[in-house]
């Protein structure tokens, strides 16, 4: 479980904070989803929430420890993917997650499962003696997600882990995250693409420049957006589209049109079917659907500027 309390990094004086009193948690056996564009302050709040930066104010507190004052056990409750896995190039990674297991006094024969246990989980057991630098930038995502792991850690942040990723990659890893909640893990996973986090998040904290400025819940994922109303209709005319434009703004390919920017609230929707239907129309498809997610996104955040 991780508490962000109020917290605000500022780099440089001169430059506005770039995160700004944020104040959100991740609960045990939730994915929590951070999204903003580029620079909206993600990455920041995963490198503060991983001690890696110190908050300029405001605290972190990570399973009750507080992660400037209690930094070691705090961390060790944190595994952190960065965006950017670097690794020492020349290192094979079974030395390298040697040299990790030892932070966490994992010896002998239990290291040595583990390790392999969890090489075989991100898919690189056939590539264990392979120097790293030979490693393409998804097979250091996966190793750098085995690292991360290797303490158990109670908490696992994912920095734009998706990105990047080929099609298996990105299950494989939606897959892992989805293990991990089962185990009742807290998980962050950030991305400047709402809808690629859609399915898996519980919840979706939408940030830009560094202030918290939505949240999310997944139930209410599927409703955001305003109402755009699909209606196809077999003997589609210029009448029909005055009918339709009664309603909304209308735009027709073929018999195909869309309604935006509707006129009637969302409850009498059925009168736009009632109407086409005495006029004898024949309709195929009458169907309101919410707005793309990324639509709404930019939608929320255009409006906030
Ligand atoms: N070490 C640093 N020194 C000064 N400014 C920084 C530093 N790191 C980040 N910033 C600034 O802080 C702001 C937030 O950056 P951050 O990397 O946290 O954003 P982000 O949402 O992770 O973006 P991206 O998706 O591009 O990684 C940006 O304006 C960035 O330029």
């Amino acid at each position: 479980m991780i508490d962000i309390e109020s917290v605000t990094k500022i780099y440089t004086p001169k430059n506005p904070p770039a995160v700004d009193n944020l104040e959100f948690s991740i609960k045990d056996g939730e994915i929590l989803g951070l999204v903003g564009l580029n620079g909206a302050g993600k990455t920041t709040t995963i490198r503060m929430t991983s001690g890696i930066i110190l908050p300029t104010s405001g605290r972190i507190m990570v399973d009750g420890y507080d992660i400037v004052q209690d930094k070691v056990k705090a961390a060790a409750n944190v595994g952190w993917i960065p965006e950017l896995p670097n690794f020492e190039p020349n290192a094979t990674p079974l030395q390298l997650m040697n040299y990790f297991a030892g932070f966490y006094n994992l010896k002998g024969k239990e290291a040595e499962e583990r390790i392999m246990s969890l090489l075989e989980q991100v898919g690189l057991k056939e590539h264990l003696h392979k120097k790293l630098r030979s490693y393409s930038q998804g097979m250091k995502k996966r190793f750098s997600i085995a690292e991360s792991i290797i303490g158990d850690p109670q908490n696992v942040m994912f920095d734009e882990t998706l990105n990047g990723l080929d099609p298996e990659g990105v299950l494989f890893v939606r897959n892992l995250m989805m293990k991990l909640k089962k185990r009742g893990k807290a998980i962050l996973l950030s991305s400047h693409i709402l809808s690629e986090i859609q399915d898996m998040a519980d919840r979706v904290v939408i940030i830009d420049h560094g202030k918290l400025i939505k949240t999310i819940k997944r139930s209410e994922m599927k409703t955001l957006g305003k109402t755009v109303v699909h209606v196809t209709v077999e003997n589609f005319n210029a009448d029909c589209k005055k009918i339709l434009a009664k309603y909304g703004d209308v735009e027709t390919k073929d018999n195909e049109s869309m309604i935006r920017d509707l006129k009637i609230p969302e409850t009498d929707l059925p009168s736009i079917p009632d109407e086409l239907v005495k006029s004898g129309y024949r309709i195929v498809r009458f169907d309101p659907v919410g707005e793309s997610l990324e639509e709404y996104f930019f939608n929320l955040i255009g409006g906030m500027k």
